[in-house]
C-alpha cells in the first residue's frame, strides 16, 4: 500500500481541505494520512471562523507521521501564516520529504481569504521551492508571477515565470476560465497542454484540493509527473460529471463516484 501525507485546513462542510483530500486519495488507491494546519468553520456558502494550529504542533504532527509510517508523497494546501509555512518546509527538508504537491490556496471559491497576505513572500522563498509541483489557479498565478494573465499565451508566460524563480514544475489550472478546463504544465523548461472538457456542473467547491491530491496520491504509486497529472483530470472529470448537487453555495463534487457502486444499496 502507498501513502500519502496531506498538510492542509480542516473543511466541517467536507467538500474542500483535508476532507475532500482523504476522500481522493482514498479514490485514488493509496493510504491518506494528515497534518491538520487549521480548524475552518465552513460550508459551501463560506468560512464562518479559522482556529490555527500552533507552528509546534503542527510539527509534532508531521514527526509523527513521517517516524512511522513515511509518506511516498506530500500534498500542501491551505497554510494561512508565515510561521506555519516555515515549519512545514522545516520539517519537510529535515525528513527529507519526497513527491511534494503545493497547491498554493490562497482565497476560497466563496470568496473567503485563507492566507495572509504577508504569508505569500515565505510561501514563495521557502515551501515552493521544495515541491515536484505546484498548482496555482489563474488569480493565483498572476499573484505569484507578478503578471495578469489574460489568454493561454498569458498562461505560458507566467508557468515560466514562476517554474524558473522556483526550480519546479508549474500545473497552472485553467479551471477559472470560461470555455474550457484546460491546464498548462511547464516542467523541465518545456510545456505541455493537459485540455479538459468544461462540464456544466457549478459546484466546484475543492476542485483544487481534489486535483493536487490526485496528483500526489499518482506520484505516490510511482506515476511521472505528466502520467499523473492526466490521471488527476480523469478523475477530476469523474467527480465533477458525476453532478452531485449539496448545499446552497457551491457544492462539493462527488469523489466517490467509482468507488461507491460496490455499497449503494438502500435500505
Ligand atoms: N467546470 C469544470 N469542468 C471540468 N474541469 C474543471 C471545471 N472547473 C475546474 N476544472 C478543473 O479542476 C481543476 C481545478 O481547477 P481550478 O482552476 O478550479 O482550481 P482552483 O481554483 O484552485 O480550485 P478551488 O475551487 O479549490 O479553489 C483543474 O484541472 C480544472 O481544469
Ligand atoms: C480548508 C480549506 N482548504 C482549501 C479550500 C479551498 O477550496 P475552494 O477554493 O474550492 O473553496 C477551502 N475552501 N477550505
Amino acid at each position: 500500500m502507498r501513502t500519502a501525507l496531506s498538510i492542509a485546513g480542516s473543511d466541517s462542510s467536507g467538500g474542500a481541505g483535508i476532507q475532500a483530500d482523504i476522500k481522493t486519495m482514498l479514490a485514488n488507491g493509496v493510504f491518506a494520512m494528515t497534518a491538520i494546519t487549521a480548524l475552518t468553520a465552513q460550508n459551501t456558502t463560506g468560512v464562518r471562523d479559522i482556529l490555527e494550529a500552533t507552528p509546534a504542533f503542527l510539527g509534532e504532527q508531521i514527526d509523527a507521521v513521517f517516524e512511522d509510517i513515511r509518506p511516498d508523497a506530500v500534498k500542501i494546501g491551505m497554510v494561512s501564516s508565515t510561521q506555519l509555512i516555515e515549519v512545514i518546509a522545516q520539517r519537510l527538508t529535515f525528513h527529507q520529504a519526497k513527491n511534494i504537491v503545493v497547491d498554493p490556496v490562497m482565497v476560497a471559491t466563496s470568496g473567503s481569504e485563507l492566507m495572509r497576505t504577508d504569508a505569500v513572500a515565505a510561501l514563495q522563498e521557502k515551501l515552493i521551492p521544495l515541491a515536484a509541483v505546484v498548482t496555482p489557479n489563474i488569480p493565483e498565478a498572476q499573484i505569484l508571477s507578478g503578471m495578469t494573465i489574460r489568454d493561454a499565451a498569458d498562461m505560458e508566460r507566467a508557468a515560466r515565470a514562476i517554474g524558473d524563480s522556483c526550480g519546479c514544475a508549474v500545473l497552472l489550472k485553467g479551471g477559472h476560465s470560461v470555455s474550457d478546463a484546460d491546464d498548462l504544465l511547464y516542467a523541465d523548461g518545456s510545456v505541455q497542454w493537459f485540455r479538459g472538457r468544461r462540464i456544466p456542473n457549478p459546484n466546484t467547491h475543492g476542485t483544487g484540493c481534489t486535483l493536487s491530491s490526485a496528483i500526489a496520491a499518482n506520484l505516490a504509486k510511482g506515476f511521472s509527473l505528466d502520467q499523473s497529472v492526466r490521471r488527476a483530470k480523469e478523475y477530476i472529470s469523474g467527480a465533477l460529471g458525476a453532478m452531485l448537487d449539496l448545499g446552497s453555495g457551491s457544492g462539493p463534487m462527488d469523489h466517490g463516484f467509482d468507488i461507491h457502486s460496490a455499497f449503494a444499496e438502500e435500505a
